[in-house]
C-alpha cells in the first residue's frame, strides 16, 4: 500500500522515512497508515555498492528549475564529493533548497540530470534514491516513542524485530543518547529531538545523507554543540553529506566543501579556507564575513596600486597578470593591523605593508577580539579591523584616536569578479 505525500501528490512508499518541516501536520496521518501498510524493503536503487559502503559521489548535471516566471535554480552542474560534507550556502531566496529538494526527488527538475553513485535518478521516486534527511523542524512522530521514531524506517522495511532494536539502540548510541527509548519527543529538549531526527535518518543506512537547516531551530550554545556533533557523526560514517545553511560560520566550520549561491547559481565552491581567503567576487567577500575593499590599478609589474584619486598610487596588493587594468581588492579584518602613531602621508610604505593614516571612529568589544572602524582620507566608508583582545591591554585606542592602518600587500586579495 502506498500513500499519497499531501505536499506534492506523489506517491510515497513506506520505509520512506524523509519528512519536510511543511508536512508536520500530516505526520500523524501519514505514520498511521505507512504502520497499516505492507513493508518493503529499505528501497535503494542508488548503486552504492555494498551495503554499508561508504562514500558515494553525487553529480547535478546540468539541472535547472523554475517556478512560473520564478527561476529558483539556473543550469547548474556540481560534482559533491563522496563521503564528504558540503555546504550549499546563500542568502534567502537563491535556490538552496530548491536544489536539495531536486536531490531528495520532492521536485523534478526542468532539464538535467541527477546521478547518485554514478547512476541517474532523475526519475526515480525518493524513497528509492537511497537518502536520509533531516529538517530543521524535528518532524518527529509525537505519538511514537523514540524507539519507535528511530526505528520506523526499518520495521517499514520489514527487518525483524531483534534486529531493529539491536540497529535502532546502536543508532542512539551513536546520536549519544542510549537509554532514552521509551520517552516521547515532547519529554525531550530539542537538541535531543534533533539528534534523534538525525538517528531516524540514519538507521536505514542511507547513501546519502540531506540536512536542510538543521540546527536553525536551536539557540546559539545548543547549535554550536550540535555542529560538532554532526561533524564527528558524519566524518565517523564517512557518508556523503549535503547540508543547507544560510549560516556563513556553520558552512565554514562544519563542510568540507562549500558552495556559494546567489541568485540561482553557484557563484563559486571550494574548500571553507580557500572561499574565504581567495574570494573570487564582491558577493563572496562580503557574504562570508567581512572585506574591507579597495579600486585598484595594476601596474603590468605584479603591482596593484591605489586608483588614481585614492591615494599616491602605493602598492596595495600583489597580482601577476590578470589581463585587467581596474581591479578591486579586498583585505580582510583580521588581516590589518593598527598601531597608534601618526602615519606618514597617506597612502605610505611601513617596511614592506601598506600604511594608512586615519581616524578611529568606533570600537565595540566581541570578547575574543576588539572591532574597530577607522576613517581613512578618500575612503566614504570606515575600514574595520579585528585586533585579538589578548593583545591588548584594554582595546588600546579610543574614539577620536589617530591611528595608523596597515596590511601586507601579500594578504590583500584581488577580486575576479
Ligand atoms: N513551490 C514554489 N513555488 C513558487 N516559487 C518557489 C517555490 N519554491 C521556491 N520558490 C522560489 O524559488 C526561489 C528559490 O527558493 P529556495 O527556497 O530554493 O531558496 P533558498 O535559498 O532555499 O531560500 P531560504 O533560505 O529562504 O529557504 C525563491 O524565489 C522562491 O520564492
Amino acid at each position: 500500500m502506498s500513500y499519497l505525500d499531501p505536499c506534492d501528490g506523489e506517491p510515497l512508499r513506506a520505509g520512506y522515512p524523509v519528512l519536510s518541516q511543511e508536512k508536520t501536520a500530516g505526520d500523524t496521518m501519514k505514520a498511521t497508515r505507512c504502520s497499516t501498510s505492507k513493508p518493503y524493503g529499505v528501497a535503494i536503487d542508488a548503486d552504492r555498492g555494498s551495503p554499508g559502503a561508504k562514500g558515494v559521489p553525487v553529480r547535478l548535471d546540468g539541472i535547472s528549475k523554475r517556478f512560473r516566471s520564478v527561476v529558483a535554480l539556473r543550469p547548474t552542474t556540481l560534482d559533491i564529493a563522496p563521503g564528504l560534507m558540503t555546504a550549499l550556502l546563500g542568502p534567502s531566496g537563491c535556490g538552496k533548497t530548491t536544489t536539495l529538494r531536486m536531490l531528495a526527488g520532492l521536485e523534478a527538475p526542468d532539464e538535467g540530470r541527477i546521478l547518485i553513485g554514478g547512476k541517474d535518478v532523475t526519475r526515480v521516486p525518493p524513497n528509492r534514491r537511497g537518502l536520509g534527511m533531516v529538517f530543521q523542524s524535528y518532524s518527529l512522530f509525537p505519538h511514537m516513542t523514540i524507539a519507535e521514531n528511530v526505528s520506523f524506517g526499518l520495521r517499514m522495511a520489514g527487518m525483524e524485530p531483534q534486529e531493529i532494536a539491536s540497529r535502532t539502540a546502536e543508532m542512539l548510541t551513536l546520536v549519544r543518547l542510549p537509554h532514552i527509548e521509551d520517552r516521547y519527543p515532547n519529554q525531550l529538549s530539542g537538541g535531543q529531538q534533533q539528534r534523534v531526527a538525525l538517528a531516524r535518518a540514519l538507521v536505514t543506512n542511507p547513501a546519502v545523507l540531506l540536512l536542510d537547516e538543521p540546527l536553525a531551530a536551536l539557540d546559539r550554545h545548543l547549535r554550536e554543540e550540535m555542529q560538532f556533533e554532526l561533524r564527528r557523526i558524519q566524518t565517523s560514517l564517512q557518508i556523503t553529506t549535503v547540508i543547507v545553511t544560510h549560516d556563513q560560520e556553520e558552512a565554514l566550520t562544519m563542510s568540507d566543501q562549500v558552495v556559494v549561491m546567489s541568485d540561482g547559481q553557484t557563484v563559486q565552491s571550494g574548500p571553507p579556507a580557500e572561499i574565504y581567503n581567495q574570494p573570487k567576487s564582491r558577493f563572496v567577500a562580503e557574504f562570508l564575513g567581512t572585506a574591507n575593499l579597495f579600486d585598484g590599478v595594476e601596474d603590468g609589474q605584479g603591482n596593484v596600486r591605489f586608483a588614481a584619486g585614492a591615494g599616491d598610487g602605493a602598492v596595495l596588493a600583489r597580482a601577476e597578470g590578470t589581463g585587467r587594468r581596474e581591479l578591486t581588492v579586498a583585505i580582510r579584518p583580521e588581516k590589518m593591523w593598527l598601531c597608534g602613531q601618526e602615519a606618514p602621508a597617506s597612502p605610505a610604505t611601513v617596511g614592506s605593508d601598506v600604511g594608512l593614516s586615519g581616524r578611529v571612529t568606533g570600537h565595540v568589544f566581541r570578547g575574543n577580539n576588539h572591532v574597530f572602524q577607522v576613517a581613512v582620507a578618500g575612503r566614504e566608508m570606515p575600514l574595520v579591523i579585528y585586533q585579538q583582545a589578548s593583545n591588548l591591554d584594554g582595546p588600546g585606542f579610543a574614539q577620536g584616536d589617530a591611528v595608523t592602518v596597515g596590511w601586507n600587500p601579500k594578504n590583500a586579495v584581488v577580486l575576479k569578479d
